[in-house]
């Protein structure tokens, strides 16, 4: 089975308020198969969370005659912004029945294409630690709560380290000679740190780690995308500026810490974006600030780092990241706890504000 497969295969389950097919109205999105496992998200109208139960025993039951043994269905309500698309869509082709289409496999050159419609955000940082791709991971769950279909590379190469960051220990499938991105936190993830063994460190030479970014850009199965996350290696290497290179309209995110010397080592990676014409969104600063559990703030690691830079690159200083204490979690719980801020924590609020801020900007490229 395939995506094509399994679209056919549920044709039949509608949308209750549009009455109109739910592949027709691009509200089955995410699918990914292997073997006789398959997974797929199902976006339905905000009042049907009765009606999963049964949408999903449909889908069983449509599946399993095709040898497709375990399902698993995430539900997602409806976005205004999509009820607003289906609306217009709709007005357009009052007519016409929506084409049933699957999703196209995208080759590199149509993944980067302007066409694609996918928008690149790439998170820099002068140098290492200072939450690169803690920013990268929990931006793009934001991004995905608030209705976005998200996309993580993880080209930091030598020191990946967004799979540990998300507890993925499995490894990508090959479906028709395609790699399948691991599904968490309803991202779609790819990372070096798939096709090495162990904990091992990458000894490759620049035109291996040129091949592997190629990789992630043509050989992927991505799922239909609205935006993929860049977390960038720290500085200003050759992947970062194969980066740059190889996605013109990438736009940037520029992390540093609120330390004067992580401000000053991050605006070169700034100045290597103003240079290749990427738009610089803003600055992120990590780490700003701890509040104790009396709730007085303290500047541990100095202050004023990010507005510093967001003047210097001659723009904004888009969110300030408050250190998150793991202090009362047991060592191996805090090990394995996913780097995806909770709920209610104080720093997703933070993420999904600056979500909100970057799609604005993302509608103004
Ligand atoms: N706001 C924060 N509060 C507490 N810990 C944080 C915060 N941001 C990041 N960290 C922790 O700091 C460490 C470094 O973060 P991260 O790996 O995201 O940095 P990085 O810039 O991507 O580093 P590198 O480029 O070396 O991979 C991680 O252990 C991460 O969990």
């Amino acid at each position: 089975m395939n995506k094509e497969d399994i679209i056919s295969a549920i044709v039949h389950l509608t949308d209750e308020e549009h009455q109109l097919p739910l592949t027709d109205l691009g509200l089955i999105r995410d699918i990914m198969t292997r073997g006789d496992y398959a997974a797929l998200t199902v976006t339905l109208s905000t009042d049907m969370s009765d009606k999963q139960e049964w949408y999903k025993d449909q889908i069983v039951q449509a599946l399993s005659p095709k040898g497709i043994t375990e399902v698993h269905v995430r539900f997602k309500e409806v976005s205004p912004r999509e009820r607003q698309e289906i609306v217009n869509s709709r007005i357009n082709k009052p007519a016409q029945p929506p084409v049933q289409k699957a999703p196209a496999m995208p080759a590199y050159a149509s993944i980067v294409s302007e066409e694609s419609g996918i928008q690149f955000i790439a998170v820099a940082s002068g140098k290492g630690g200072v939450g690169k791709s803690t920013v990268t991971v929990n931006l793009a769950a934001a991004l995905a709560r608030s209705g976005q279909r998200v996309g993580v590379i993880d080209a930091d190469i030598y020191g990946h380290s967004i799979p540990s960051m998300m507890n993925i220990d499995e490894r990508p499938q090959k479906h028709n000679n395609r790699i399948m991105p691991i599904e968490r936190e309803g991202l779609q993830v790819i990372s070096t740190g798939f096709f090495v063994a162990g904990n091992k460190p990458v000894v490759w030479r620049g035109p291996m780690l040129a091949k592997m970014f190629t990789t992630f850009l043509s050989e992927v199965e991505w799922g239909p995308l609205d935006i993929i996350v860049i977390d960038l290696p720290p500085g200003t290497g050759d992947i970062a500026l194969d980066v740059h290179q190889r996605i013109p309209h990438c736009a940037e995110i520029l992390v540093t810490t609120p330390h004067p010397t992580a401000q000053h080592v991050a605006s070169r990676a700034g100045e290597m974006a103003r240079q290749t014409n990427h738009p610089i969104l803003g600055v992120v600063e990590n780490m700003s600030y701890f509040t104790d559990p009396a709730g007085i703030r303290h500047d541990l690691f100095g202050r004023g780092g990010g507005a510093a830079l967001a003047e210097q690159m001659e723009t904004e200083l888009l969110a300030q990241i408050p250190i998150r204490s793991l202090g009362g979690i047991p060592l191996d719980e805090a090990q394995t706890a996913s780097s995806v801020y909770p709920e209610h924590s104080e720093q997703r609020k933070i993420f999904d504000e600056l979500a909100e801020k970057v799609l604005k900007q993302l509608a103004c490229l």
